[in-house]
């Protein structure tokens, strides 16, 4: 697998915070440290998901593994064992194999297994060891390709905290010591072809003392404990649900739990191709953002706290449902995100709406011109209405300020109807607890800072202020 370091391995993977957007990620560092340089990454490769999976020996996290692979039948899974990299015995050792501890961290070979997985990540392929349990070996090799889901499993794989640190789900399978114990004289003298006495010697010499100090107290980093194993149909379902949307999100979605992207449906992209196409009449395009816009602004409002409320219905029946957040206002970008005030007004009866002017010169001086805001503004919580979310740096601004004004970060919504991953690094980063909300993510900014494949000048299209 080559000599490349596994810490500046590590270092690239760990763009995989930037998951999918290597340099795009960096760029957005540049953009935060005030340097807004940025282009379209052509090397774009999506991330995969990664999945760990643990527990005792024989506790059944093959078994979960398989079902967990067979429900995602048209996703590309592999799976890649622990066992594979356990260290191969030397002649001396094997003479003396009796006294090997197999449960011990040291057993296997935790630098080749992080830089598999690493390179894995990364959507490179690895060449992963195969071991035989007979002759104690890795004799041969399996190619293991990109893949859009990896799982790793082993009785260990919780242990060392880099691997760790790249699953995005952790699966600990929690099973009975006496039924472990029972399946694994079985396995053992069945399909390894070893002697009851010796299995009963390894377990309570090795297996059972290197299950207390080293694979429980890894239980704790477990996203999802699962009792009985394979029996447990429920929790492999919810498993493979909640895998197939991770996979059916946008990767930035999986670094910032605060950005959301409205489910996309093929009347979404419809409206964006109309949108987007330089050939779309004014009215057709005002049209067609109206409708997305007020998607957004729904979307947006469903992030808004509630409190119950019962009513008697017409029947004399009771409902209940929940009542409306009242303490809220709009904030419009002038002059693209007054576009979106209708929306917001036609969803939200009577709604203040404050305004602030940014003035753009280039993309890094922004200038603030001019603000006008509710003067409760504090005590409520506040849409923040700009269509086009490009390096972020207006957004900061007006963030900002409504900061100054004293709201609270969490109080703040942003709505955008398409963000570039730069201005989504930028503000979810510098404001790690404010939601954003758009309709869909962009590949990236051009060098003159332009949102690509963008929709040109939105508030000159929107306003009928362009040449035409
Ligand atoms: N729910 C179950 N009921 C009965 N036998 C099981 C169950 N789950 C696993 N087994 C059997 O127990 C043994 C160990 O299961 P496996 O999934 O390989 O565990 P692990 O990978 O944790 O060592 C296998 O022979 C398997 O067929
Ligand atoms: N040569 C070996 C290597 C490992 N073991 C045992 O395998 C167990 C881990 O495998 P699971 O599929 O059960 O996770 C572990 O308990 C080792 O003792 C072995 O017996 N011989
Ligand atoms: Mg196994």
């Amino acid at each position: 697998m080559g000599s490349t370091p596994v810490e500046y391995m590590i270092e690239a993977s760990s763009g995989a915070h930037f998951s999918g957007f290597h340099m795009d990620g960096m760029q957005a560092l540049n953009s935060l440290a005030g340097q807004a340089t940025t282009s379209v990454n052509e090397s774009v490769h999506k991330q995969p998901f990664i999945i760990g999976v643990a527990g005792g020996a024989a506790s059944g996290k093959t078994t979960v593994c398989d079902m967990i692979i067979e429900q995602l039948h048209d996703q590309r899974v592999v799976l890649v064992n622990q066992d594979s990299f356990y260290h191969s015995l030397t002649t001396e050792e094997l003479t003396r194999v009796h006294e090997y501890n197999f449960d011990h961290p040291d057993a296997f070979d935790n630098e080749k297994l992080l830089l598999a997985v690493v390179m894995l990540k990364q959507g490179k392929t690895v060449d992963i060891p195969k071991y035989d349990f007979r002759s104690y070996k890795n004799v041969v090799s399996r190619r293991v390709n990109p893949s859009d889901v990896i799982i790793l499993e082993g009785i260990l794989i919780f242990h060392d905290p880099r691997v760790r640190a790249m699953m995005n789900m952790k699966i600990f399978v929690d099973t009975d010591a006496d039924v472990r114990l029972a399946r694994r004289i079985r396995r053992d003298t069945g399909e390894k072809g070893r002697d009851i006495g010796m299995v009963l010697d390894q377990y309570s010499k090795f297996v059972k003392p290197a299950f207390d100090d080293f694979i429980l107290p890894t239980k704790k980093y477990a996203d999802i404990i699962i009792p009985r194993g394979g029996d447990n149909h429920v929790a492999i379902d919810l498993i493979v649900q909640h895998i197939r949307t991770k996979l059916g999100q946008h990767d930035l979605c999986k670094i910032y739990p605060n950005l959301y992207v409205i489910h996309s449906t093929f009347q979404i992209r419809g409206m964006h191709t109309l949108i987007r196409d330089a050939q779309t009449t004014k009215h057709d395009f005002i049209f067609y953002a109206d409708r997305l816009i007020r998607l957004v602004v729904e979307h947006g409002l469903g992030h808004l706290p509630f409190t119950e409320k019962q009513v008697v219905t017409p029947t004399g029946s009771v409902y209940t449902g929940v009542d409306f957040c009242k303490r809220l206002c709009g904030v419009s970008v002038i002059r693209s995100g007054e576009s979106m005030e209708n929306a917001l007004r036609a969803c939200c009866k009577g709604i203040k709406i404050g305004k602030i002017l940014i003035h753009r010169e280039g993309d890094n001086g922004q200038q603030l011109i001019y603000e006008k805001l509710p003067q409760d503004i504090s005590d409520r919580h506040v849409l923040l209405l700009d269509p086009i979310l490009g390096t972020g740096n207006s957004a900061v601004q007006a963030i900002s300020l409504l900061l100054k004004k004293g709201v609270p970060e969490a109080n703040i919504i942003f709505l955008n109807l398409i963000s570039a991953p730069q201005g989504v690094h930028v503000v979810c980063k510098r404001f790690p607890r404010i939601k954003i909300v758009t309709s869909e993510i962009e590949t990236g900014l051009n060098q003159e800072f332009r949102v690509l494949p963008g929709m040109g000048e939105f508030g000159d299209r929107y306003f009928g202020t362009d040449d035409e």
